[in-house]
């Protein structure tokens, strides 16, 4: 018995899609970032104030209510996703589309996740859809601000809530992370550029995501205007897995590779 992972089944039909795609477009969620120890939007602590959602906290409204808590709860999770590393899920994309450029093909990724795993697997992002957790801008005047991330470490956010900075330019508003909260609308440019890439591809992998958050979870769909290929790459089955053509059941981390073998 070698002590060699073994290399998930991947149907011989899915493996030859796989070979035969020049064009792939690739969504993913939380789920890719889940084996390098970045909780998904379901699992993310809210820690002491655990009164709260995910869900409630990453809202204008939270901010504008609770500053100090929205703001330190960002900082945390801003400082765990800078402890961790891209894992082989996010290095088999990157390859994967070092390896279409080489041959005149395309993989483009569109991405729902605030971290910048991707980008440390040396993959070209083309959207992030719900924006990023390491810019931030103010939320009066929208001037971009530089902040540090700070260390924190546990698995709670810290139990003293920091206030979040004053804008430098404004001095009114304060500093917010540049990400899409709930009820803000996404970047049209970043919104209209996946679109696009959706309808160009010959092949569409979602990964990692429960294509619960909308409108980015219909943008995968618009393939299917085309009759494009759709593998899901999920443990679990998700509010877009009767969409799609294969699912293959098992974490990005091992599927990815093994799709690319
Ligand atoms: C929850 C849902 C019902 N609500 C919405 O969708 C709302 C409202 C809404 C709009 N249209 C609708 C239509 C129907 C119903 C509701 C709506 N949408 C909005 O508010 C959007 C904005 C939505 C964006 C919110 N921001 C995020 N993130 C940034 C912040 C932050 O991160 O703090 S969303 C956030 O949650 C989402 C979480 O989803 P997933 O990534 O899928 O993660 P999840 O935890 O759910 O699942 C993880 C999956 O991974 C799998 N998995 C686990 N381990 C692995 C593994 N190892 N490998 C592979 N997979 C794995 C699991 O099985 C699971 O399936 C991500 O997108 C993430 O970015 N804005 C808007 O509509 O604006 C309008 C507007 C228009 C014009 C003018 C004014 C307003």
């Amino acid at each position: 018995m070698s002590d060699e992972p073994a290399v998930p089944h991947i149907p011989d039909e899915v493996l030859n899609l796989a070979r035969a795609a020049r064009h792939v477009a690739v969504f993913s969620g939380a789920g890719i970032s889940a084996e390098s120890g970045v909780p998904t939007f379901r699992e993310v602590q809210t820690g002491l104030w655990e009164q709260y959602s995910a869900q409630d906290l990453a809202t204008p409204e939270a901010f504008e209510n609770d500053p100090d808590v929205v703001h330190t709860w960002y900082r945390w999770r801003a400082s765990l996703i800078q402890g961790v590393q891209p894992n082989p899920g996010h290095l088999a994309l990157a390859h994967w589309q070092q390896r279409l450029r080489s041959s005149g093909g395309t993989l483009s990724i569109a991405t729902q996740n605030v971290d910048d795993l991707h980008e440390r697997a040396g993959a070209e992002v083309l959207a992030h859809l719900h924006g990023s957790i390491m810019a931030h801008h103010c939320h009066e005047c929208g001037a971009p601000a530089e902040l540090t991330t700070p260390q924190y470490d546990g698995a709670q956010p810290p139990s003293e809530p920091e206030e979040p900075p004053l804008c430098q330019v404004c001095e009114q508003g304060m500093v917010r992370p540049s990400v899409v909260w709930f009820g803000e609308p996404l970047p049209m440019e970043d919104f209209e550029r996946t679109a696009e890439a959706m309808r160009a591809a010959d092949l569409i992998l979602v990964v990692g995501t429960s294509g619960l958050v909308q409108p980015a979870a219909s943008l995968p769909l618009l393939g299917m205007e085309r009759g494009t290929p759709l593998i899901e790459i999920n443990p679990e089955s998700t509010e877009l897995s009767d969409a799609m053509h294969h699912r293959l059941r098992g974490p990005a981390g091992e599927m990815l590779p093994a799709l690319m073998q």
